[in-house]
């Protein structure tokens, strides 16, 4: 599939209006999104009134829906908060960290009685900027914010969108369906969504 090169967006809505025009097209260039997401270069202006932090955990705020084709997000993490161990609803998932680093562990899927627990696959840690990419066929992953000073802001875009995901327990590989929600959409805060759902963290 032919590539258009990839135009450096200035600003956050630079690359939102980029998204648009790529997720035209009904395939998902995986590539092309990773590359247009990581030339727009972190510029905490254009994002700080989507980055909401919450005491306990890490929160999602919505950004834009992407003509339907996508969700994209703006997931704020304090020092030590983390995910649970989840899937992503067979969607191309794309993570790119705004601000500071978060750690990505990748785990297989479990598909038998597991004595020892899932297994491992590798783990890293993001960095400014970079952009990660996953799908249910590449694992499953628990994102963390590790640093005890720093918090992270990290950019996500779901396609297809999703409102629910697997979270899978470490040591039995017991999975549980969870409703996935947002703190705030479009910068406005959403106090009844988020007392509900289990979240996924
Ligand atoms: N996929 C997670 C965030 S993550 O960084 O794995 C979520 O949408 O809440
Ligand atoms: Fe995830």
């Amino acid at each position: 599939m032919e590539q258009t090169e990839v135009i450096k967006p200035e600003t956050l809505d630079d690359l939102i209006k980029t998204l648009h025009k790529i997720f035209e097209n009904d395939s998902v260039n995986v590539e092309e999104v990773q590359s247009i997401m990581e030339a727009y270069e972190s510029n905490p202006q254009d994002w700080m009134k989507f980055a909401k932090f919450d005491q306990y955990r890490y929160t999602r705020n919505l950004v834009d829906e992407g003509n339907g084709k996508f969700n994209l997000m703006i997931l704020c993490w304090g020092e030590g908060h983390g995910s649970s161990i989840h899937d992503h609803t067979d969607a191309h998932c794309f993570l790119k960290l705004l601000q500071g680093q978060l750690k990505e562990t990748l785990f297989e899927w479990p598909d038998r009685k597991l004595p020892a627990g899932m297994v491992q696959k590798s783990q890293r840690v993001l960095l400014e900027n970079q952009c990660a990419y996953i799908n249910d066929s590449i694992g499953l992953h628990r994102v963390e914010n590790v640093s005890h000073t720093e918090s992270a802001v990290s950019l996500h875009l779901y396609s297809p969108p999703f409102q629910a995901c697997q979270t899978f327990d470490q040591r039995t590989g017991h999975r549980n369906a969870v409703k996935m929600t947002f703190w705030s959409r479009y910068g406005e805060r959403t106090p009844y969504e988020t007392t509900v759902s289990q979240e996924n963290n």
